[in-house]
């Protein structure tokens, strides 16, 4: 019989990555004060991503999840904000563009500010210190590392900041689509990929100008893109949602957010059994969708016991290491009425290892009959260290992954939900990106990455270079639709282009 969940019921269990507080009255101070400070999501909210979900699991639309590793407090400004939020949308409508399905955004921002590590101790300028955890928990100065729960206030008002700020914007001219920001191409090296990337470009800049016509004509509300709810030409699109998304790592925030709260009205529309529904349940009202890292999924840890009572949906990061029927097991422990919308698997293999890891778990899951949405994370199976001694992640490994997996999930009649990706359109007072990954158009060289490397945790793509990768993917989905079929990867002029770039001496962990 399975025991019965609270919020607090994941205490019971071992805890992986667990961060030890000196001061255990302080802790309890904080948490009881978060407790009582209002949600920063609410339940009708909630339940629209999962219907917004429902749709991407039955081929209705595409995820991408995108973002900073680790958010910082000292970032929440303005500027960044702005930035980043603009990468996220340039990026969903060029993939919007190529791929004509609903693009659900979320973004992983407004929390992420815990970071699951691979040691507990790292060695910053020659001494070895308390390795950094995340603003949420200790600071990214080597003489600051003791965990401070206080941090966990500062991180829900950061959080709830960046969010009032993330939804002023989408609700403004900002996110208007007569105002999409404008990707350059100078940095773009390779002649045959301006040329491909400009086709692009042009195409995308002509459907919108059309697009805008056809407003001012009267077929649709110009207005309404003018005020951000664009509607109408480009689909039944909620095409400036926003869903903030982070891991949920420390389980002590992620409790004193959880409410019980009545399930919102209409929630019975689109959910799979209706009946079943009761009037109140939890909701994790830190984040729409929260995710368990590929480092705190065992099966009878506290992780999975804290998600299998939410009512939020879920990502589960799954790596290399994860065993089919591990696979399976988990999907019953999480979803045991196998809802629809509910659970999307984030996989993150590395660029070799898909072949060998990805066709045995979908057959898993498929035979275990659980809905899920597949998602493909080509970023955290390929960190490698560079000769220049910066945490990098070379962008040839990032299309191999993701073009291996589209290729793996076509061969095995699956298909491939969306991306997860850690990007960010932060650029430096001279207006310069960041450089932290290898490789792309830029063809960024290993002795660049010292220029601007301004990550608190993993390396992100950076504006430049993630307009690559939409471009590469929304040229896929393009020739995919205009085949009627799958494209071959070796076929993409784009992807052959890309790989060029590769770094023969990358090393993937
Ligand atoms: O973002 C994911 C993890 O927190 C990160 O990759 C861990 O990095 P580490 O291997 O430097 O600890
Ligand atoms: C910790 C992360 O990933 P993973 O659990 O896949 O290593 C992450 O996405 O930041
Ligand atoms: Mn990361």
């Amino acid at each position: 019989m399975t025991e019965e969940w609270t919020p607090s019921s994941w205490r019971t269990k071992p805890i992986a990555q667990d961060v030890k507080y000196a001061n255990k009255d302080h802790l309890a101070r904080v948490t009881d004060q978060i407790k009582h400070l209002p949600p920063l999501v609410t339940p009708a909210e909630i339940e629209r991503l999962r219907h917004h979900l429902t749709r991407v699991e039955t081929g209705q639309g595409l995820i991408l999840h995108a973002g900073d590793c680790a958010e910082s407090f000292e970032a929440c400004t303005h500027r960044n904000i702005t930035n980043k939020i603009g990468l996220i949308l340039s990026f969903s409508l060029v993939l919007l563009w190529g791929a004509r399905v609903p693009i659900v955004r979320i973004g992983r921002i407004a929390g992420q500010y815990a970071k699951p590590r691979s040691s507990g101790t790292e060695i910053v300028n020659g001494k070895t210190v308390t390795s950094f955890r995340g603003d949420n928990v200790n600071g990214i100065s080597p003489d600051d590392r003791e965990p401070d729960p206080g941090r966990m206030l500062s991180a829900y008002f950061y959080s709830t900041t960046t969010l009032n700020y993330v939804r002023a914007l989408l609700t403004s001219d900002f996110a208007s689509l007569n105002h999409p920001r404008t990707w350059s191409l100078k940095h773009v090296r390779s002649p045959t990929l301006r040329a491909e990337f400009e086709s692009i470009s042009n195409a995308l800049s002509d459907a919108l100008a059309f697009t805008r016509t056809v407003g001012a004509i009267g077929g649709v509300d110009e207005d309404a893109y003018v005020k951000g709810g664009g509607r109408g030409v480009l689909g039944e699109v909620d095409f400036y949602s926003r869903c903030p998304f982070h891991e949920g790592l420390m389980l002590d925030y992620e409790e004193a957010m959880t409410r019980f709260l009545p399930i919102p009205a209409g929630t019975s529309s689109y959910t799979t059994n209706p009946q079943a529904l009761p009037p109140k349940t939890y909701y994790n009202t830190s984040a729409h969708f929260l995710w368990i890292g590929d480092r705190t999924r065992q099966l009878t840890n506290a992780h999975v016991e804290y998600f299998r009572g939410i009512r939020n949906p879920i990502g589960i990061k799954v790596g290399p290491s994860m065993k089919d029927e591990e696979l399976a097991r988990l999907l019953d422990i999480v979803n045991p009425d196998k809802e629809h919308g509910k659970v999307t698997l984030i996989t993150r293999y590395g660029a070799g290892k898909v072949e060998a890891n990805l066709p045995g778990h979908i057959a898993a899951v498929r035979a275990c009959g659980h809905p899920v949405i597949w998602v493909c994370d080509p970023m955290h199976g390929n960190t490698h260290t560079s000769s220049t001694g910066y945490k990098t992640r070379h962008f040839s490994s990032i299309i191999t992954e993701v073009t291996s997996t589209l290729a793996v999930h076509a061969q095995e009649k699956s298909r491939l939900g969306g991306v997860s990706l850690e990007f960010t359109g932060e650029l430096n007072e001279q207006g310069f990106s960041v450089t932290e990954c290898l490789g792309g158009s830029m063809q960024l060289g290993e002795e660049e990455l010292e220029l601007r490397y301004q990550s608190y945790c993993d390396p992100r793509l950076n504006f430049e270079q993630a307009l690559d990768l939409a471009f590469l993917l929304s040229d896929h989905y393009k020739q995919a639709r205009e085949n009627n079929s799958k494209v071959h990867a070796t076929t993409n002029t784009l992807i052959q282009e890309l790989g060029k770039t590769v770094n023969a001496n990358a090393v993937t962990k």
